[in-house]
């Protein structure tokens, strides 16, 4: 049966780490990934841009990728996306039988016991763990978090309809959204880091403090 990925994320902005990523889960594990951005925080204003900018610079970075696609599931719910919540809801309508598989970075799968109900998560999917710099993720500390529910073997992920974890070796990558945010707010270069569609659409909007309709920083 196929596996469905989801990615979760802010992605405020998404930039080439994200897209890294999703792309090598995509050929390691032969499955269409999903971007899910999260919805706005209740509690605050979007800290750069809204839901709807975020996803709409999601549907600009997937534009002609082969097998990455745009998930607007988050956006559809009231309040904060709690990830139990949203995977409910996919078990739900994908049944009990099909492998889901929850993509994140390292740095967040290292956080997962502050997630709320964190331990149902493996009830409900697979996790594939990107590597990531600053997160240094090996077999202990995945034991630590997951006891004996590390494969490496992705076809694994097809086997079961949730509860291993995959590793994701693939290059690392050192973008973040906050250094794109911080860059652009401090009027330093930041182009490369973000699909070129994507720097055209935060100009076009002025998201993040950047001088709308201002040309592409020199390189
Ligand atoms: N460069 C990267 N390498 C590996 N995983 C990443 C990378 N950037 C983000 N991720 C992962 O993608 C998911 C969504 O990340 P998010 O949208 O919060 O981006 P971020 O760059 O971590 O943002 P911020 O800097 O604002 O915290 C998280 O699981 C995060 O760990
Ligand atoms: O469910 C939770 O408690 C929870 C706590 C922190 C993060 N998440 C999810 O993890 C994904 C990455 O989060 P972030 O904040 O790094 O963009 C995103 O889909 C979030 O909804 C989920």
């Amino acid at each position: 049966m196929s596996l469905a990925v989801f990615y979760g994320g802010t992605f405020d902005p998404i930039h080439d780490g994200h897209l890294a990523v999703a792309r090598a889960a995509r050929d390691a594990l032969a499955a269409q990934v999903r971007l899910m951005p999260a919805a706005d925080p209740p509690h605050r204003a979007a800290p750069g841009a809204d839901a709807r900018q975020r996803a709409h610079m999601l549907d600009l970075a997937v534009a002609g990728e082969t097998g990455l696609v745009v998930d607007r599931r988050e956006l559809q719910r009231e309040g904060r996306s709690y990830t139990v919540e949203t995977l409910r809801e996919a078990r739900a309508e994908f049944g009990p039988e099909r492998p889901l598989a929850l993509l994140v970075g390292a740095d967040s799968f290292l956080d997962l016991p502050k997630w709320r109900e964190w331990q149902a998560l493996f009830g409900l999917a697979h996790f594939v763990v990107a590597e990531r710099p600053g997160s240094p993720l090996d077999a202990a500390r995945i034991e630590a978090i997951a006891p004996g529910r590390e494969t490496a073997d992705p076809a694994g992920l097809r086997q079961a309809p949730a509860g291993r974890v995959y590793r994701l070796k693939q290059p690392l990558h050192a973008e973040s959204a906050s250094q794109v945010r911080e860059f652009i707010a401090a009027g330093r270069p930041w182009d490369e880091f973000v699909p070129p569609a994507v720097a055209a659409y935060i100009r076009e909007c002025g998201l993040y403090g950047v001088v709308a309709g201002r040309g592409a920083t020199p390189a």
